[in-house]
Formats: structure tokens, C-alpha cells, sequence
């Protein structure tokens, strides 16, 4: 297994997919700092000091559906929450689809990208550094000394734990355990969907992923990527 450390880098996450022929299964890429870290949905990624940054690629034995493919951030997200919790308790939660949270806040970011039938699953963890002050309310650190490289052996190591487990068909267990730790479970929450904004109550994580709401005593099932919650909202 290769871990490869940057200084400095503009993402780790490119890094990784432009030379994605010389990785390796579980090989890891990480930086102290990213230039142009980017999140989901074409966000930038603040990528100061002090946080985990780092991708690590998945290389399936064989070629995963999209359906498979669609639950490796659910993977992803339960893995970093346990590797995490063997580091600092707390009140640890999995934001659906692929946040943790920490104390209501978000501690973690999870971008996964597919390069023909590989994984390239990029992580970045609030440890050591401070929040700015104007994203306080909705961002948190673990603000711990804890050693970066270790934690990111961890959450590789925990991945795939979870990843073999999925592939054994124990997804119906996973699901499970998400849904212990589901941090929006009966929070009041918006739907935006194009120009229309849905408001519910978030239940739980269906088998196949997709976030029961209850609106108007009906639950209503979203999939992944079709939404957006406001993050002020609950
Ligand atoms: O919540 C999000 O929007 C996802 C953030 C993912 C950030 C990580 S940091 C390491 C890797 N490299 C990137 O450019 N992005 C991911």
C-alpha cells in the first residue's frame, strides 16, 4: 500500500484520477494543504493546516452498478464516523448522504469520483484546525493534536472493513447502523428540487439510500443528488 504525502497540493482528489493507472487498491494520497480543494456539487473546499486531506482509491474487483456505486458514500461517511469515534468521543452523526457531524456541526466532507471502474474517494476532516468565525455556527473541529497520518490509516483501514461487508451482501447491516446514527431522523428540513422547495420531517435512510420525509402525513421517498437541504434549517 502507497501513501503518498504532499506539502502542498492544488487537491488531492485530482492528484489521484490524473494519475489514477499508477494506484494501486487502498493506496492514499494526502496534503497539509490544498489549493484548490474541491467539494460536492463544484464547491470549493477551504483546505487549510491542521486537516485530514487526503483520497484514496478503490479499485472494485469488478465493475460495481450504479446502484452498488451510489451506496460507497453511505460506506464511506459509517467508516470515518468509527474511525473517528476511536479517536475522541463525542456526539458523533451521519448527515445523509455523506457528511459527519459532530455536535450538530459539520466535521467531515466526502467526495467520491468514478474514473471508469475506480473509486477515487477524497476525504477532508476538521482535526487540528480552527473554524472561521463567520462558518462557526455550521462547521466544528475536533480542534485534537491527534497524528493526521494515523487517523487517515484508520479511516482507510475501516473503509475497508465496511466495503468487504457490503460485498459479502451485508448492506441490510450497514443500513442499520447508518440509521443509528442518522443525525436528521425527525429534524424539520427543506427540500429544494429545481425552483420547488418541499418542506418535511427526515425519517429514516431507505435500503436503497434514498431519505424518507414525512410531509403532510405522507412519507415521500428522495434520492440521492436530487436534493438539497438548507444547512441553517435545522
Ligand atoms: O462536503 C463536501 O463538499 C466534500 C468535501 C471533500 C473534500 C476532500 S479534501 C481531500 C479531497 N480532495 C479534494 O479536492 N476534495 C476532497
Amino acid at each position: 500500500m502507497k501513501f503518498l504525502k504532499f506539502n502542498e497540493i492544488d487537491s488531492t482528489n485530482n492528484y489521484m484520477k490524473e494519475n489514477v493507472s499508477s494506484f494501486e487498491n487502498y493506496d492514499i494520497v494526502s496534503a497539509k494543504v490544498q489549493t484548490a480543494g474541491r467539494g460536492r456539487r463544484g464547491n470549493s473546499w477551504l483546505s487549510p493546516e491542521g486537516m485530514a486531506l487526503f483520497s484514496f482509491l478503490l479499485r472494485p474487483e469488478r465493475s460495481l452498478s450504479m446502484v452498488e456505486a451510489t451506496k460507497l458514500p453511505f460506506i464511506a461517511g459509517i467508516s470515518t464516523l468509527n474511525a473517528l469515534k476511536k479517536i475522541k468521543d463525542g456526539a458523533y452523526s451521519f448527515k445523509w448522504t455523506n457528511d459527519v457531524f459532530f455536535y450538530s456541526k459539520k466535521l467531515c466532507g466526502i467526495l467520491i469520483e468514478r474514473v471508469k471502474d475506480d473509486f477515487v474517494v477524497g476525504i477532508g476532516i476538521n482535526v487540528a484546525n480552527k473554524i472561521p468565525e463567520d462558518i462557526k455556527n455550521i462547521a466544528i473541529s475536533l480542534e485534537s493534536d491527534h497524528d493526521i497520518d494515523k487517523l487517515i490509516l484508520k479511516v482507510v483501514e475501516e473503509f475497508s472493513i465496511y466495503y468487504e461487508k457490503f460485498m459479502a451482501g451485508k448492506w441490510q447491516e450497514i443500513i442499520e447502523e447508518i440509521n443509528a446514527n442518522n443525525f436528521l431522523k425527525d429534524k424539520k428540513i427543506r427540500v429544494h428540487i429545481g425552483e420547488q422547495i418541499f418542506e418535511g420531517t427526515a425519517k429514516n435512510i431507505a435500503e436503497d439510500g434514498r431519505l424518507e420525509i414525512e410531509m403532510n402525513g405522507e412519507i415521500k421517498l428522495f434520492s440521492v443528488g436530487e436534493i438539497t437541504i438548507e444547512k441553517d434549517y435545522y
